[in-house]
């Protein structure tokens, strides 16, 4: 009975012709608390956004709203024409990947049974996995560098191996739209910007020919990341939709320095060509400032002299 029901639902769905997700006014309440009020935003097909905010902001929780694990108290989220708030867990898991954060996670699973768990919605009606499903996985494995790591179990790695079995596992899901929850923590200088670029290359390109143009939805606290690899960035701060737009609207240190409780400057661009952001260390007061000069005449003097590139 179940397994019809899955057939019928997954015929419904075509993720191919989803080419944006949309948030509408989305309010959750958790506890009595409003922890997001009427958040609105947009993701779409080869586009990245980054979610920017201070802690508590409600980031994840807003991940979560969007993968179904909570239902919003108010508001709607779309995919295309499909609204999630109606869909079944089967029809999500064809839209959506998620990448959680790594506390979030049962350990039990080796590296190839956890990647293989992203081609659960693709399953045939006995539950079964193809030579397809398992080229796809393997695939998933190889694009991170972790198929050396298949046999070991998931409790046996490093943080920044789990990261990337769990973005592996995402990939094999095979989804028009990625989320990713912090998916830079734990990961060494080299494996951060590896994995941003190749976000980056699956919204531009896609992992292959056959599902080209990827919607990447990511938690991020590097603000240096975000003016590099995101097309949108939405800054939350207490449940509420503080800013958002391209990285040059949104990310001005005077904005971040509110947002964040901590002054944040903008310094000459890097050799790319993006400007740096760096918090200043709080003074005796708790206040920060720029050494030898105001925070104000700081930020306003490090806000002309610096440039995005085109
Ligand atoms: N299940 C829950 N019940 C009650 N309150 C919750 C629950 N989950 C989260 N919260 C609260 O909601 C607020 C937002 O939490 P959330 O985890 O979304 O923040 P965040 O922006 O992701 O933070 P961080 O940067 O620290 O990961 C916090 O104040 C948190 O304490």
């Amino acid at each position: 009975m179940n397994l019809n029901v899955r057939k019928m639902t997954s015929a419904l769905v075509d993720p191919e012709a989803a080419g944006k997700l949309s948030v509408e006014h989305v309010t959750v309440v958790l506890q009595g608390r409003r922890v997001l009020e009427d958040i609105s935003l947009s993701l779409e097909r080869g586009q990245i956004v980054a979610l920017i905010g201070p802690n508590g902001a409600g980031k994840s929780t807003l991940i979560r709203a969007i993968s179904g694990v909570l239902t919003p108290d108010d508001g709607k989220i779309h995919i295309g024409d499909v609204d999630l708030g109606q869909a079944s867990p089967w029809q999500r898991a064809r839209y959506l990947a998620v990448v959680p954060q790594i506390s979030q996670l049962p350990t039990v699973f080796t590296v190839w049974q956890t990647v293989l768990l992203g081609r659960t919605p693709y399953l045939n009606i006995l539950g079964q996995t193809s030579p397809q499903d398992e080229s796809i996985a393997r695939q998933a494995l190889a694009q991170v560098e972790a198929t050396h790591l298949s046999e070991r179990r998931l409790d046996e790695l490093s943080g920044g191996e789990v990261q990337r079995v769990l973005l592996a596992r995402a990939l094999a899901q095979q989804t028009p739209f990625l989320l990713l929850d912090e998916p830079t923590t734990h990961l060494d200088w080299q494996y951060q910007v590896t994995l941003l670029a190749h976000l980056r290359h699956l919204a531009d390109n896609g992992a292959t020919s056959s599902f080209p143009r990827r919607g990447v939805l990511m938690v991020l606290h590097d603000l240096n990341h975000a003016v590099r690899y995101a097309d949108r960035v939405a800054l939350l701060v207490a449940g509420r939709l503080w800013a958002w737009g391209t990285p040059q609207e949104v990310l001005q240190p005077e904005v971040l320095s509110r947002a964040f409780g901590v002054t944040i400057v903008m310094t000459e661009a890097a050799p790319d060509g993006y400007p740096l952001f760096i918090p200043l260390p709080p003074d005796e007061d708790g206040m920060t400032t720029a050494p030898g000069l105001g925070a104000e005449q700081w930020l306003s003097s490090a806000s002309s002299r610096s440039s995005y590139p085109a």
